[in-house]
């Protein structure tokens, strides 16, 4: 499978503990009663997140799940202080926004914030029982322990996912057309819905200028009452601030490609007349086994007389392409970024009939690898940047019984289940 699409993650993120204040007395030949030394524990390191612009995905965030920082040395004898720990920097896509797990409330949003944010602070060091000799109390033979770090699950958000978004009927070439532009390596396949879930892909245009490309599942007629993956994943597009329509022009498929055009500029409204109505440039594919371009001029007539601009182009033969990403990153230039972050379509999560057993097998490496038609349809469904939907898609997987067969099979807490492009660890 291409690499997945990955836009949450719950971490647990733990600061490191101060270290303790020692117990020491001063000493040196002949000096009988020294007074004491005991030096303070180092503070505990805190776990930090920062923005890094070069990355796109949380997929780092799938392998690794705990953070945490180092703990504070202990203080010692002659007056020293422990070291302190060293801080744990994690470093986040611009646009992560941080929740915490329990309560879903908005920590942090890494959106417009340049700053680091502290997410879980390290203890206090605890003080050396030098603080404490007092006229009455000369030999305190104490110290304080240090403070714990702060300890939070969260749950890391990504939105402003891409900035352009790739829609179209299945096969027409849209996976194709972001592995020639970018690094991405989608899968491409000659049959409908190859893509189940949206793959991204950096558009390096030229010094200095890129942008994200979002490649999405393939939409048809009806999508919007469930045909085909449904509409749902359209969320993955709702914050591109540009959609490429593209649309096969070849005619191998007998298709017509203004009744094609058409048909997804429907669902599209069907969606959110919003998206539909988003800046769009309209890419006539596949134009190298275009053996008769009637269609190709028609499209062009049709498209331009809605004043949409259009591009002739062969992603196979990259033909046309670097001119598509060029007009697109011109585009870009002058539109705002769509900062609403809540989706402004609420998903109706469709029937998905969960009754069939997945297939279960264990990978060498401990991994459950759980497969199944409906739970294809389950994840490309879901949208875990949303809690009702996150909590339906949690519903669907204890209805289907998969846990239950887990179990039988043998599954403890703490292993790792792998769903396609999710992974978490086993809890009863
Ligand atoms: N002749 C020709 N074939 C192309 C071109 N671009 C893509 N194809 C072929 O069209 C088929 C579908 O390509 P994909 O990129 O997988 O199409 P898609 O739109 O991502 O399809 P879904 O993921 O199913 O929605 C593959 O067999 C490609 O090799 C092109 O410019 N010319
Ligand atoms: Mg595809």
């Amino acid at each position: 499978m291409a690499a997945p699409f990955v836009d949450t993650a719950r971490i647990t993120v733990k600061a490191g503990k101060g270290g303790n204040g020692a117990v020491s007395f001063h000493r040196e030949k002949y000096v009988a009663a020294g007074g004491p030394d005991g030096g303070d524990g180092g503070k505990g390191g805190s776990v930090i997140l920062e923005v890094n612009s070069h990355m796109s995905t949380l997929m780092d965030f799938r392998y690794k799940r705990k953070y945490v920082a180092a703990n504070g040395m202990d203080g010692a004898g002659k007056r020293c202080s422990g070291k302190d720990g060293e801080n744990l920097i994690i470093k986040v896509p611009r646009g992560t926004v941080v929740r915490d797990s329990e309560t879903n409330e908005i920590i942090c949003d890494m959106s417009e914030r340049d700053k680091p944010f502290v997410l879980a602070r390290g203890g206090n060091g605890g003080w050396g029982n030098k603080h404490f000799a007092t006229p009455t109390r000369q030999v305190p033979n104490f110290a304080k322990a240090g403070l714990p770090g702060e300890e939070r699950e969260v749950i890391l958000e990504l939105k402003l996912l891409a900035d352009v978004g790739l829609v179209g009927f299945p096969n027409v070439g849209k996976s194709t057309l972001l592995s020639v532009v970018s690094k991405a390596q989608p899968k491409i396949a000659n049959y409908h819905f190859t893509t189940l879930f949206p793959n991204l892909g950096v558009v390096y245009v030229e010094e200095g200028v890129s942008f994200v490309l979002a490649d999405i599942p393939g939409i048809i007629e009806g999508a919007s009452e469930g045909a085909g993956l449904g509409h749902d994943f359209l969320r993955h597009v709702d914050r591109c601030r540009l959609l490429i329509h593209v649309v096969d022009v070849s005619g191998s498929e007998g298709r017509d490609p203004v009744a094609d055009f058409e048909a997804i500029q429907a669902e599209l409204k069907e969606y959110s007349p919003e998206l539909a109505a988003r800046p769009m440039l309209v890419a006539g594919n596949k134009v190298d086994a275009a053996y008769d371009r009637t269609g190709l001029e028609a499209l062009r007539a049709h498209v331009e007389q809605l004043g949409l601009p259009f591009f002739e182009i062969s992603a196979a033969a990259q033909m046309g392409t670097r001119e598509l990403m060029l007009a697109a990153a011109r585009e870009l230039e002058h539109l705002p970024p769509i900062t609403v972050y809540e989706p402004t379509y609420v998903a109706r999560p469709p029937q998905v009939d969960t009754s069939a057993p997945p297939q279960i097998h264990r990978a060498d490496d401990g991994t459950w690898i759980v497969e199944g038609p409906w739970l294809e349809r389950l994840m490309a469904n879901v949208n875990f940047g949303d809690y009702e939907s996150r909590n339906w898609f949690d519903r669907q997987l204890r209805q289907s019984g998969l846990f239950d067969r887990l179990e039988e099979m043998g599954i403890k807490d703490g292993d790792i289940v792998s769903l396609y492009n999710l992974e978490f660890e086993y809890q009863r």
